[in-house]
């Protein structure tokens, strides 16, 4: 399918052409990717974050602001965030569930915040310990505070393509609860395949439906890897007019409430197929592939990229 002739807007009445030859994309690594790996130091940290930054990401998400009894490895949000030198133009992200996460991440001076609710109720109650309405309800708050201080919020919304505990999950439901964040103020919602068990048309439908209720160039897609899937998932999707894609340098991660998940799709094999179709990221592929091989070694994990692999052989 090329992206560029195909015209399904019209067979779908989706009435979105692609905007634009230049994609923007959300760094994952140093929250998705390493809130599963145990005891990095926060240097380590830091340093991979710099380095994203120096590659040219102008959007990372740095940690999270959660319950450092449930997700330990990111208790340490606040020192990442007060140690990185930060780059003018990039964006500073954490992950913030509540009110009192909020605060945390505002006294540690984050660019702006996500929230994070989910397309299915099993999924919702082991990530977050409420209900879907319940998380909505914990965000209000929230969103009237970061409101009042002029704090960006995005949305995340899991299991769109499937749950670990539900399985099929039905798209009105990702749909509805989209447009339940984006209605609350979320600049952007990211759409997550949690486990990454989508495949293409799956994934196209699912946009097409979400694509209904909130503004296509108001979403993104986050999909984690787990199947292979990834690559061809965002392709599939390109033609309906998504420009904000969520990635994880050399692939790292998983979630701690999705057993089996592995990481995000990797930056690096994002950036070779983008650039290969003549669409912009403002990445440097060499620079970004050193990042991903330095933390992979730091891991000492595989580095979960092919496309740095494959360069860094050369
Ligand atoms: C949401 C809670 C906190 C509810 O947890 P809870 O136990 O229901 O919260 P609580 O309000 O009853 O408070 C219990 C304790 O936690 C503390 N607490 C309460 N809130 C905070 C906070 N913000 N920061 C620090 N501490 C906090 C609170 O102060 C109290 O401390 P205690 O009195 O027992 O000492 C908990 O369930 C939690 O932290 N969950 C972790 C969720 C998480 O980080 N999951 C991974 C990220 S989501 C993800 O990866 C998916 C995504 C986004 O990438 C997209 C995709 O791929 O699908």
């Amino acid at each position: 399918m090329s992206w560029k002739t195909s015209d399904s807007s019209k067979q779908t009445g989706w009435g979105k052409k692609p905007q634009s030859d230049s994609v923007s994309i959300f760094e994952m690594g140093a929250r998705d990717g390493l809130q599963n790996e145990v005891a990095v130091p926060t240097a380590a940290k830091v340093a991979l974050i710099e380095s994203l930054a120096d590659a040219g990401l102008k959007r990372i998400e740095v940690g999270s602001f959660v319950s450092p009894k449930w997700v330990p490895q990111m208790a340490d949000s606040a020192d990442v965030l007060a140690q990185i030198q930060r780059q003018s133009g990039v964006v500073y992200s954490a992950l913030t569930p509540n009110v009192k996460g909020f605060e945390l991440a505002l006294n540690a001076k984050a660019s702006e915040v996500a929230i994070f609710g989910a397309a299915s109720q099993s999924f919702s109650q082991r990530n977050i310990n409420c209900s879907i309405e319940e998380s909505i309800e914990r965000f209000i708050p929230l969103m009237e505070l970061a409101k009042k201080h002029n704090i960006p919020v995005r949305g995340y919304v899991s299991c769109v393509l499937g749950c670990p505990y539900e399985g099929e999950i039905a798209v009105s439901e990702v749909a509805r609860v989209s447009e339940i964040l984006y209605k609350m103020g979320c600049y952007e919602i990211s759409l997550g395949d949690t486990i990454g068990i989508g495949t293409p048309q799956k994934a196209r439908r699912m946009l097409q439906t979400v694509g209904e209720r909130v503004p296509v160039d108001k979403l993104a897609l986050h999909f984690h890897d787990t199947y292979g899937q990834a690559l061809a998932n965002i392709l599939a999707c390109l033609d309906l007019g998504v420009r904000v894609f969520d990635s994880s340098v050399a692939g790292l991660g998983g979630c701690p409430y999705a057993k089996g998940a592995s990481g995000n799709l990797a930056t690096e094999d994002l950036v070779y197929m983008l650039h290969g179709m003549g669409l912009e990221t403002g990445i440097e592929l060499q620079k970004l592939a050193l990042a991903g091989q330095a933390i992979s070694t730091q891991l000492n994990r595989k580095n979960g990229s092919k496309v740095a692999t494959a360069l860094l052989a050369k």
